[in-house]
């Protein structure tokens, strides 16, 4: 229990490590520019503190881009010194030019990414917050006042001041798109891991039965014809006391592929259950299927699997119906399971039509 509760936890985080990388690698291009734009004005300028502080930066941020690509690595404690940096680089801008550049937007900008994770004690988020509304209303209320240590002419601080409010607004639309993006991956792989066989990247029993379900329901309105072919690899507990499991693993595998191989997109493929497969064939009459589960018996035949330094030869038996009239599909799965059970007593590695 404690093995498979560490499995999820480890699975979990490190889907959320994914989500972390590609959320990094896509704010990246706007990071990058951002850093340069702003080291060159700064420049021009000639106010070399922050030139220094947005050329480190930029260096911090081709230094992420390229943590980004390689594997290993806390990429989510990175993320944080992300924020922290932008969080130094505001106060320092504001320090030197004064709060009339609006510098400190930047900081008000930060507060979602704050409020983003759900680890964080809210007291840190709200502790968190706090410094940043103070500095921003103190800014406010120095506004006029406060000049800083490398005064400019009015011009370039209201230049400055348009340019923030622009740079502030594309950078919340900028994460809130990222953040969108992969909210939506996060769900697309929840929802695949929800429909799909881990093993062999078939669907899952879940899936398959909603699959049959809707078929069913389709053919029938249509007036098609819809098989369903059970299969089951021959001996296999064999191939597992003989080679091991990691063997038995492989086979399995190798059987998936051959199954996709050979049938259509949009047949229903699915690992029913330990070393058995249920197939879904919409608009295909018995006979047809029959002939079907034969080339795919035929097929896993000539597959030899290489194990270590070893060829693994198996062979499939299968159970093949067509639905009748407006049954249940379970109840043409069941006739094919029978099915396939007399092929299992018939001597294995051949097809049974019910
Ligand atoms: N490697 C591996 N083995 C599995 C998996 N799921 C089930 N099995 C094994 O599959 C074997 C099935 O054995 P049986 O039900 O006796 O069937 P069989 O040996 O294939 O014999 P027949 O079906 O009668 O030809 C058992 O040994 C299970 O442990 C899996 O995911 N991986």
């Amino acid at each position: 229990m404690t093995n498979m509760a560490d499995a999820l936890f480890e699975e979990a985080s490190s889907a959320d490590e994914g989500h972390a990388r590609r959320f990094a690698a896509r704010v990246r291009p706007l990071a990058l520019f951002f850093n340069a734009f702003f080291a060159i004005l700064f420049a021009l300028l000639h106010v070399w503190p922050l030139v220094l502080a947005w050329c480190g930066a930029l260096g911090f941020h081709l230094w992420v881009a390229w943590q980004v690509n390689t594997p290993g690595g806390d990429i989510r404690r990175v993320l944080q010194w992300s924020w922290v940096l932008i969080f130094i680089q505001s106060m320092l801008a504001v320090l030197m030019l004064g709060p009339a550049a609006d510098f400190q937007n930047y900081l008000l900008a930060t507060l979602p990414a704050g409020f983003q994770s759900l680890q964080r004690p809210m007291l840190q988020k709200l502790l968190q917050a706090s410094v940043i509304v103070g500095f921003f209303l103190a800014c406010d209320i120095w506004l006029d006042t406060d000049i800083g240590l490398y005064p400019q002419p009015a011009w370039v601080l209201q230049a400055f001041a348009h340019v923030n409010a622009v740079g502030t607004c594309a950078m919340l639309a900028g994460l809130a798109h990222a953040q969108a993006l992969t909210v939506q991956e996060a769900q697309d792989s929840l929802s695949r891991a929800a429909t799909t066989d881990v093993l062999t990247g078939l669907l899952n029993r879940r899936a398959i039965s909603n699959f049959a379900a809707s078929e069913a329901a389709r053919c029938l309105r249509k007036g098609e014809k819809l098989s369903f072919v059970i299969c089951d690899v021959d001996h296999f507990k064999r191939v597992n006391d003989t080679w091991g499991h990691a063997a038995g693993d492989k086979v399995l595998k190798r059987v998936a592929a051959v199954l996709k191989s050979v049938l259509r997109g949009y047949d229903g493929i699915a690992r029913w259950g330990g070393e058995e497969f249920l197939i879904v064939l919409p608009d295909v009459a018995p006979a047809t299927a029959a002939a079907i589960a034969d080339r795919v018996r035929q097929t896993v035949l000539g597959t030899r699997i290489e194990y270590e330094d070893r060829l693994i030869e198996v062979s499939m038996t299968f159970g093949v119906t067509g639905r009748e009239g407006d049954e249940p599909w379970q109840t043409s799965v069941a006739r094919a399971d029978e099915a396939l059970y007399r092929g299992k007593q018939g001597g294995r590695n051949r097809v049974e039509l019910a």
